[in-house]
């Protein structure tokens, strides 16, 4: 069998999102060569900046691909806005066929008709207007220096089949679809046209993109039927929604990837979790690009729409945080975080951040905790610690004092002396030394508190009736 080609073909207006990683992901694990195009036509939205960015998002989620542009530097192999010459040729094509025609209708005579139709009942398509002008007419027309857009003439005549890959088989009549722009007014390649041309040049053999674009799909065929051009197979993959119930979409603020890389997600953990959401794997573990790929099968694609949940997208960061390698995990806590932590307690420390933490913010807290006198205590905090009473806390400092370096000792000895067990041993002692009641064992934390601070700690508490 021939191989697989797919591609992911973002827009450059804006940070890339969950959503878009997704169709990426999928797109990747989905084929054997994986290209990247750029869509930049919309001039005033597109930035090269955001092309830069997603790149850096791409690679990042281990989504590299292996024919596409190398930077954000356009080119006309790879960026829709450098392509005009391409795409003119096939423009050129169709005219002379007479599949394709100026249409010089205004935004508002357009605008008019659609209400009119709207108005009887009938959903609005292009009217045919300009359909059947005479050659004489048209050149008149464009010699006054008039704005035409170019239309395809749609077989009215003709049903468009397809199977696609996720949603199964689709039938749609030509007589529904009115003549459509391919080439706006200001020259500019409509997206159905230079989307369908390009997966064509490119060889790409399976489009595997968002449901968005379902309805696109026979206007594309057509286009290929035309032109003689290769159609790919397509797979029309649902939308991710947000908890909103709207899909996900780079113009409504969703969270980008490079938002979530920055709070210091794994890019295991977004891959991970984009896999599922969707598609069954029979694994519930951490999988690696090799794993998920092995385990893809496009007919395991759900059709519903996807809902980000973000308490799974922090289940698969607990599990990467936990399987990350020493090296890795501390080269993720913040720069802040490392100069506090000393080198005897570096491993120990680690330990602590994997049971403990799924974000460097966090493990920077616990380090400001364990290695600094930054402790400050919460209203509340600081009320358990003090119910515990005065004698509590001597009694602590002399179990400790005796048994320095063996936590279950210094327990012992803290228990007999006080006589206090249970809850009302260990939350005020965790209150008084962490500033929290909950959080790693106590033991870790009595091993990594210097001595001196431990004391400090305990004796804050004995003289509070002073
Ligand atoms: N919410 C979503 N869930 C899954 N895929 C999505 C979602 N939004 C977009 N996509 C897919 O991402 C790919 C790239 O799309 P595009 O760059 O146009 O992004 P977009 O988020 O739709 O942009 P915009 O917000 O500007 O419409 C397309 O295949 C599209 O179907
Ligand atoms: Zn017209």
């Amino acid at each position: 069998m021939s191989a697989i080609k797919t591609r992911f073909a973002p827009s450059p207006t804006g940070l890339i999102h969950l959503g878009n990683a997704r169709t990426a992901l999928f797109s990747a694990l989905g084929g054997d060569v994986f290209v990247l195009r750029i869509e930049d036509t919309d001039l005033e939205r597109s930035r090269a900046e955001f092309v830069a960015e997603l790149m850096n998002d791409l690679r990042w989620l281990g989504l590299d691909w292996q024919e596409g542009p190398r930077g954000a530097e356009p080119d006309p192999d790879w960026y829709q806005s450098r392509r005009g010459e391409i795409y003119a040729t096939y423009y050129r094509l169709l005219e002379e066929k007479g599949l394709a025609y100026p249409c010089f209708c205004t935004p508002l005579e357009l605008e008019v008709s659609r209400k009119v139709q709207l108005g009887s009942g009938r959903p609005p398509r292009y009217s045919g207007r300009c359909a059947h002008l005479p050659a004489d007419e048209v050149r008149r027309r464009h010699e006054e220096g008039l704005a035409a857009t170019l239309r395809f003439r749609v077989p009215k005549d003709r049903v468009v089949e397809f199977e696609d890959e996720v949603r199964g088989p689709q039938r749609f009549a030509g007589e529904d679809i009115g003549d459509f722009i391919i080439r706006r007014a200001d020259g500019s390649p409509a997206f159905f046209f230079c989307n369908a041309i390009d997966d064509a040049l490119m060889g790409i053999t399976r489009v595997l993109r968002g449901e968005d674009h379902l309805a696109n799909t026979p206007r594309q065929l057509m286009i290929l039927a035309a032109l003689d051009l290769p159609r790919p197979r397509y797979a029309h993959i649902s939308l991710i929604v947000g908890d909103d119930g709207a899909p996900l979409s780079k113009r409504n603020g969703s969270r980008s990837i490079k938002q979530l890389r920055e709070e210091g997600y794994f890019p295991e953990a977004v891959v991970n979790m984009l896999a599922r959401l969707g598609h069954h794997y029979d694994s519930a573990e951490l999988l690696g690009l090799p794993a998920l790929r092995a385990g893809f099968d496009i007919r395991r694609l759900g059709r519903s729409p996807a809902r980000f949940d973000v308490s799974h997208l922090d289940h698969w960061q607990g599990l990467a945080v936990r399987g990350a390698a020493d090296d890795t995990l501390w080269h993720w806590l913040h720069t802040e975080t490392r100069a506090v932590v000393p080198d005897a307690h570096r491993a120990g420390f680690l330990d602590l951040v994997r049971s403990n933490c799924l974000f460097p913010k966090e493990a920077d807290a616990w380090a400001r905790i364990l290695f600094t006198d930054e402790l400050e205590l919460a209203a509340d905090i600081a009320a358990v610690a003090q119910a515990a009473g005065e004698a509590f806390y001597l009694a602590a400092i002399d179990a400790a004092t005796e048994s320095p370096d063996d936590f279950a000792a210094f327990l012992a000895g803290l228990k007999r002396r006080s006589g206090a067990k249970g809850k009302h041993l260990f939350l005020p002692l965790r209150a008084a030394l962490t500033g929290s009641l909950d959080g790693p064992e106590l033991a870790k934390i009595y091993q990594m508190l210097d001595k001196p601070r431990l004391h400090r700690r305990l004796a804050e508490f004995t003289y509070e009736s002073e």
